[in-house]
C-alpha cells in the first residue's frame, strides 16, 4: 500500500520513499502520512513483512521502520541503494542489524531503548512466579478439564515461595546482564523480601563496586555483587537472563551454568532465546536439576510448536515473546520508531540513536 505518490502535493522534488513493515495503526501512521515530502509504503497485512515485498519496495527507499524480524544485512542494503539514509527498528534488540555494513555505508540507525524497561521487567517477574508455582502446568489441567481429578490436596503444585518475610531468611536472585531492564526487575522484587542481588556482565565492561554499594543502599538490600558464571550459578534462587543476544551471548546458559543451579532455583528468559540451549534447558527440567523455567523468548522463534523442547516440557512456561506487549509500551515504541526516522531522514540528531 503506498501513501503519496510521485511529487503529489511536492512541486518540482521528488518524494522520499520510507518503507513501513508493519502497520503502526491510527494512533502512529499520520505522523508519516502527515509529511507532505513522504512516499509511505506500507506493508499491507498485519503478520510478518515477506521478505522478497520487502526487497522489492525497499529499492530506491530513503528510510525504513522495521522489526526484528527483518535482517538489516548486506543483502536488504544492495537491494535499497544509495539513497537509504535511515533505518528506524522498533525495537530495543539490534542483532538483526549488520552495524558493520550500516556504518560502511554511512546510514543512521535508531532504536527504542527505555520506553520498554517497565513492560519487561514487569513480565520478568511475573514469569518468576508462574514457573516456581506451576501455573504452566495447573493451567493446563482447568483447560483440559481436569480439576475434579485434583481436589485440594496439602502439598499438590507446591513450588518455591519467592517472596519472603520471615526474619533471618535470604533471598538471592541473578541477573545476567545487568542493564536497565535487570535494575527495574530487581526494584520490583525489593518489596518480596529479596536480600542480595549477585549478576556477571560482558567481560569487557569494568567492575563498579562503589556503584553496586551505592545500588545496594538504595534499594535497601545487603548486597549487590558481580560475579562469575559460577557464582551466579550456584548462588541465585532466580537467575533472570536479560543480556543483548547475538553470537557473543549464544548459549551461555548450557549444561554446564544449568547443572550448577540449586535445584530449587527458577531459569526466567525474557531476553533473546538464542541465550539458552534448548535442549540443555529442557533435560535440565525432565532431570530436575533445577525447579522450573519461564521463558518468553525461545530459540527458533517464531517457527516454534508443540515439538519445541521447551513447549512440550510441563515445567517450562512459554509465552511467545510478548514482553513487550502493553499499550503503553507499543504506542511508545512505534512513537519513537517513527521519531528516530523523521529525525534521520531531516539530518537532525535521532532521539535513540544506534548508529549515528
Ligand atoms: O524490543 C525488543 O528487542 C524486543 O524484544 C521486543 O519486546
Amino acid at each position: 500500500m503506498s501513501h503519496g505518490g510521485d511529487n503529489a502535493g511536492v512541486v518540482g522534488r521528488k518524494k522520499d520513499k520510507v518503507v513501513v513493515c508493519r502497520d503502526l495503526k491510527e494512533k502512529i501512521m499520520p505522523l508519516l502520512y502527515s509529511r507532505e515530502d513522504l512516499e509511505v509504503v506500507l506493508w499491507p497485512e498485519d503478520r510478518a513483512c515477506e521478505r522478497p515485498w520487502l526487497l522489492e519496495n525497499i529499492k530506491g527507499a530513503a528510510g525504513v521502520i522495521l522489526v526484528l524480524g527483518e535482517k538489516v544485512n548486506t543483502e536488504f542494503l544492495e537491494a535499497a541503494g544509495p539513497n537509504l539514509r535511515a533505518v528506524s527498528t522498533m525495537s530495543v534488540g539490534h542483532e538483526h542489524i549488520d552495524k558493520v555494513e550500516v556504518t560502511k555505508r554511512g546510514i543512521k540507525v535508531g532504536y527504542t531503548p527505555d520506553v520498554l524497561t517497565d513492560a519487561v521487567a514487569d513480565i520478568s517477574v511475573m514469569l518468576a512466579l508462574m514457573a516456581s508455582r506451576n501455573v504452566g502446568e495447573t493451567i493446563d489441567l482447568v483447560n483440559r478439564g481436569l480439576w475434579p481429578a485434583f481436589s485440594w490436596s496439602p502439598f499438590a503444585f507446591c513450588g518455591p515461595q519467592l517472596s519472603t518475610s520471615t526474619p533471618n531468611a535470604t533471598r538471592t536472585v541473578g541477573f545476567l546482564g545487568f542493564g536497565r531492564i535487570a535494575k527495574a526487575t530487581l526494584s520490583r522484587l525489593v518489596p518480596f523480601g529479596v536480600t542480595h542481588c549477585v549478576y556477571s556482565s560482558r567481560p569487557t565492561s569494568k567492575p563498579d563496586p562503589v556503584a553496586d554499594a551505592k545500588l545496594a543502599k538504595e534499594l535497601n538490600i545487603q548486597e549487590v555483587r558481580r560475579v562469575s558464571m559460577d557464582e551466579l550459578a550456584s548462588q541465585s534462587d532466580v537467575v533472570f537472563v536479560l543480556a543483548p543476544g547475538g553470537a557473543e551471548t549464544r548459549h551461555l546458559i548450557n549444561e554446564d551454568f544449568l547443572k550448577k543451579m540449586k535445584e530449587s532455583a527458577i531459569l526466567v528468559n525474557t531476553a533473546r532465546g538464542t541465550l539458552v540451549d534448548s535442549d540443555a534447558l529442557a533435560k535440565a527440567l525432565r532431570e530436575r536439576w533445577i525447579w522450573a523455567a519461564g521463558v518468553d523468548v525461545v530459540e527458533g522463534e517464531p517457527n516454534v510448536d508443540q515439538t519445541h523442547p521447551l513447549v512440550k516440557e510441563p515445567k517450562c512456561v512459554v509465552l511467545p515473546h510478548i514482553g513487550s506487549a502493553t499499550i503503553e509500551t507499543r504506542l511508545a515504541m512505534a512513537t519513537l520508531a517513527v521519531k528516530n526516522l523523521l529525525a534521520g531522514l531531516d539530518g537532525k540528531p535521532m532521539p535513540a540513536p544506534l548508529i549515528t
